[in-house]
């Protein structure tokens, strides 16, 4: 009802309006970030019937980790048991991102602050939409996986973490793993500083010190996939995300 009133008063000339109108419209006027003079348009069709829809609750699991600590597998596996759930979910994977909505950006380290900033802002409209949203980031910056935290209001953001051999002071171990794996090469040309600026190799990665989960190596051999994404679904199901609404 407002946003008809707000597009209404956007057709006629400013001098149409009364003042009780015009202290009305200012009152629904905002300025976020750069954007002024903005209005906020209320839908029809709200997340709790979008919800009862899908029978599950949208939320946010973000897998954060170093390059090859298998984020990607995680969240394939992750995906794969909730669709034979019959649960509809929607990978958010950095390198894939990058492809498209993300390609402007490189690996500076604003570059990765704005990455993670969309891709949470992306993340916050599939949970809203009802949709497990599974974000895949290296995310190496506790700050801006914090700010992601915060931009999801209530409890639908779930951290989980990968690394190697919970035994060893975390960054190392799960380096030696991940650049044992090496999967697409990029340890190798980093070393020979043919990549500059690469997570964990010249460049920072802060493991989260309040993941809800967290992934290790037992007497180091890492759980398979299927077992990773067990205890993830298992999270998931525990605190009634998968559960009808
Ligand atoms: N300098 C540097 N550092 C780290 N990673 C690099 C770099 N250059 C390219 N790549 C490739 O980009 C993938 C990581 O992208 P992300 O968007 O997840 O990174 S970040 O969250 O913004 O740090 C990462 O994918 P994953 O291996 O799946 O993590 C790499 O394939
Ligand atoms: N649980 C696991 N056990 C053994 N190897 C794994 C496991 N998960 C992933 N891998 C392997 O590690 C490599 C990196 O996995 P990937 O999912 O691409 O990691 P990331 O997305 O973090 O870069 C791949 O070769 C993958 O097959």
């Amino acid at each position: 009802m407002g946003t008809g009133y707000v597009i209404a008063w956007q057709a006629m000339p400013p001098a149409a309006c009364t003042v009780a109108e015009e202290g009305r419209i200012n009152s629904l006027m905002s300025t976020v970030g750069k954007s002024t003079n903005i209005f906020w348009h209320e839908c029809p069709v709200g997340k709790l019937e979008r919800q009862k829809l899908l029978n599950q609750k949208g939320c946010v699991v973000w897998i954060t980790g170093l390059s090859g600590a298998g984020k990607s597998t995680l969240a394939c596996s992750v995906g794969r048991e909730l669709h034979t759930r019959g649960k509809l979910s929607y990978i958010l994977d950095g390198d894939n991102l990058r492809h498209g909505l993300n390609k402007d950006l490189g690996f500076k380290a604003e570059d990765r602050v704005e990455n993670i900033r969309r891709v949470g802002e992306v993340g916050k409209l599939f949970a809203d939409a009802g949709l497990i949203c599974i974000a895949s980031l290296i995310s190496p910056y506790r700050r801006d996986r914090d700010a992601c935290r915060s931009m999801l209001t209530d409890s639908n953001f779930i951290e989980a973490r990968l690394f190697g051999d919970a035994s060893y002071v975390f960054m190392n171990i799960p380096l030696e793993v991940c650049e044992k794996r090496d999967a697409k090469g990029l340890y190798k040309l980093a070393r020979a500083g043919k990549i500059k600026g690469f997570t964990g190799i010249d460049d920072p990665y802060e493991p989260p010190m309040n993941c809800e989960i967290e992934i290790q190596q037992k007497d180091g051999v890492c759980p398979t996939p299927s077992a990773m994404a067990g205890q993830v679904v298992s999270y998931l199901e525990e605190k009634g995300f998968l559960e009808d609404q």
